[in-house]
């Protein structure tokens, strides 16, 4: 993968795929809410597996019944990248499963 800074028009033409996601600082960001604690811990544990396959790694903060990611690529400046997207995507992929919005 890339590790590139994406232009500023590239991230917001791929946020506009990524509803709920936005551009915050140098970082892309969303967060969840889910039916209970137990629930929104499982999808940590469940993003935590896809971060280490993806070896990228979001700062995850787990709430009551919320969790909030932020991610931004360190290999390349702190800019975002293509794998921050990467990782994004794969993060809606499993939401809906957890019960996530
Ligand atoms: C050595 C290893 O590839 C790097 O430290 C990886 C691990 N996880 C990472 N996670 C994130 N978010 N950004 C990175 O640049 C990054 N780099």
């Amino acid at each position: 993968m890339p590790t590139e800074p994406l232009s500023q028009k590239d991230i917001e033409d791929r946020l506009l795929e990524l509803p709920g996601w936005s551009l915050e600082g140098d970082r892309i960001a969303r967060a969840y809410r889910l039916s209970s604690h137990f629930a929104a811990t499982a999808m940590v544990v469940h993003i935590a597996q896809i971060q280490d396959e993806l070896n990228h790694h979001s700062d995850l903060t787990l709430g009551y019944n919320t969790l909030a990611l932020s991610v931004n690529s360190h290999d390349a400046g702190g800019a975002v990248t293509e794998k921050d997207f990467e990782l994004a995507q794969r993060v809606e992929q499993i939401a809906p499963g957890h019960g996530a919005s």
